[in-house]
């Protein structure tokens, strides 16, 4: 079959068909290991784990003073269907630069395009995905060795080779041509895909001019007409004709188009699903072409994942989506400078260090820069960037007094000069042992879609599986999902969205930790802990 047969779908200008007769790839799936335990089941579509969730109860006594810890334990039982079948990849904003960067990536892994540099030929490869790119620990062996096993082998998941992609754009850009504009790839390498890519064309889309800047304006040759009404209706169309056209068991919609301005949230209008609803039907102004896109997923049973740090995932799109049952994840990709921020400022409060000023600078000159370069959507990322070190301040009250809390600034210049190549300059200054101060200055060249189109493939992949896992307590003799907001993608984001009333956590090795572990538990294996007691003892 020839390289385009295997990227072209059958829906008209949208899909890239995934073919498992291009370049060998893992299949989708696959497991490094079987458990064996009497706990452990293993099905012809399906693996059920028991499985005790150990946890410890505090409580204050009456007077407030002193604190009791018990042990508690619950008990769960997961159910993960194993079958992952077709799975499609809906970009809005698939003409950007991670969206074009993205597909271009994937079609030479799954091609086994090669290409030459000034140091050689490079392989394509998935360094930056969490999973397709790194391990985790499975147990120990008879040595007492560390065995480690590639993150997405310890439950079965999605291959991204095997991802059928599609997507919108208000920009009607080809992807070849969209690629060419992003300036990211290397030459040798969009000379050999830009045929192929050239023939996937984005679907138009829903264009606000209030919620981008006005400077996008000239991008918006591609878009929808109509009434908000008939607008989602055109979306869930969409959605639904690219699962057919390629014969997809679902498809997951990943928002990658430009920051938006913050939405009002109006009683009435966006607070409720009803009433979101409602609104959309009356064609009101303050519904944002995101949250469009979000009730448009809901509404058509597809998970909807924000990558950009707009409140796109309102009070209503929540209640809808609880209401259905269907999962949702934000915001904004924690790609470069945040994340570096949500390790460094764990590192520093959890070792005793008091973080007094985070000053957080950057420049690039990619389109996501021009557009952030309007105040509205600058403050929307500022927001986002902001909240990161919220909840390790929160935790150690021996250096921050309730309230209190590092000075932190954001900075964010648009420089067409770097395009893409994004110059992240941090300083932290922190107060130290008897008064004395603490700085370290951090230079951070990110390259903004290298970094960022890798977390595109592991938050597709994580909440692809969410949408095969069950689980059930001792409490509960029901199979159910988990909750519609999809809080474990929290190390893909760097404004996680949290179930309501739940805790949201930016520290990165807590939320790797998070992620590790329950999936460990969906195979009934017990929590990696390190305390290696095997190795502690006189032997
Ligand atoms: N490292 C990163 O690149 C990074 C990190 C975190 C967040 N983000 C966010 O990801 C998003 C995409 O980044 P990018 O560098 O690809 O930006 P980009 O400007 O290159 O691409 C955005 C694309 O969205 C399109 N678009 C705008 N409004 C649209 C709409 N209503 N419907 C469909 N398409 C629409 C634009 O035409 C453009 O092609 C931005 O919001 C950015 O803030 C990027
Ligand atoms: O992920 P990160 O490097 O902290 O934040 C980045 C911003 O600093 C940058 O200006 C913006 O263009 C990217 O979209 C990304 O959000």
């Amino acid at each position: 079959m020839s390289p385009i047969n295997n990227i072209v779908g059958r829906a008209a200008g949208a899909a890239a068909v995934a073919d498992r007769a291009a370049a060998p790839a893992a299949a989708s799936g696959a497991t490094a290991f079987k458990v064996d335990s009497p706990h452990v089941r293993y099905g012809s579509d399906v693996i059920e784990a028991d499985y005790t969730y150990d946890t410890t109860v505090v409580t204050r006594d009456a007077e407030g003073g002193s604190l009791r810890a018990r042990p508690a334990k619950v008990g769960y039982q997961f159910r993960t269907k194993t079958n992952v079948g077709r799975v499609g990849l809906m970009m809005v904003g698939w003409g950007g630069n991670n969206g074009s960067t993205l597909t271009a990536s994937i079609l030479a892994n799954k091609m086994g395009i090669s290409w030459e540099t000034r140091k050689g030929t490079q392989q394509p490869n998935y360094f930056g995905s969490l999973m397709m790119a790194s391990t985790v620990k499975l147990g120990v062996d008879e040595a007492l060795k560390d065995v480690y096993v590639p993150f997405n082998e310890v439950v079965p998941m999605a291959h991204p080779n095997d991802v059928v992609i599609g997507g919108w754009d208000i920009n009607s850009a080809s992807i070849g041509d969209a690629m060419r504009r992003a300036q990211v790839l290397p030459v040798d390498l969009q000379r050999q895909v830009y045929d192929e890519l050239h023939q996937l064309k984005p679907m138009p889309s829903v264009y606000y001019p209030d919620f981008i800047a006005a400077n996008q304006e000239e991008r918006a040759d591609n878009t929808i007409g109509g009434s908000k009404q008939e607008q989602l209706d055109r979306l869930r169309r969409d959605i639904r004709d690219f699962k057919q056209a390629n014969s997809l068991d679902r498809v997951i919609i990943m928002w990658t188009a430009n920051t938006e301005r913050y939405a009002d949230i109006l009683a009435g209008v966006n607070d409720t699903a009803d009433n979101l609803l409602q609104a959309i039907a009356s064609g009101h102004d303050e519904v944002s072409p995101s949250t469009l896109f979000a009730v448009a997923s809901i509404l058509e049973g597809a998970p909807f994942v924000n990558g950009s740090p707009q409140n796109t995932l309102v009070p209503g799109v929540i209640d809808l989506a609880e209401r259905e049952r269907s999962f949702v994840g934000g915001d904004d990709f924690k790609s470069g400078q945040t994340k570096i921020k949500s390790v460094l400022a764990e590192f520093l409060v959890n070792a005793g260090i008091k973080p007094l000023a985070i000053t957080s600078y950057n420049h690039l000159g990619n389109n996501d820069g021009r557009n952030l370069s309007a105040p509205a959507q600058f403050r929307s990322k500022e927001i986002s960037k902001s909240s990161v070190v919220d909840d390790m301040v929160a935790a150690n009250r021996l250096l921050y007094a309730k309230g209190e809390h590092p000075d932190h600034t954001i900075v964010i210049k648009y420089v067409p000069s770097v395009g893409d190549s994004k110059r992240a300059m941090d300083e932290y200054v922190s107060e130290i042992f008897m008064g004395g101060l603490n700085t370290i200055s951090i230079y951070n060249t990110c390259e903004d879609s290298l970094l960022a189109s890798p977390l595109i493939i592991d938050l597709f992949m994580m909440t692809e599986l969410m949408t095969r896992v069950s689980y059930r307590t001792d409490a509960d003799s029901d199979w159910q999902p988990f909750h519609s907001v999809l809080s474990i993608l929290s190390y893909m984001l760097k404004a996680p969205v949290v179930p309501p009333n739940t805790p949201v956590v930016n520290a990165l090795a807590k939320q790797r930790m998070a992620m590790e572990n329950i999936m460990r538990a969906f195979v009934g294996l017990p929590p990696n802990n390190e305390m290696l007691l095997e190795h502690r003892a006189f032997h």
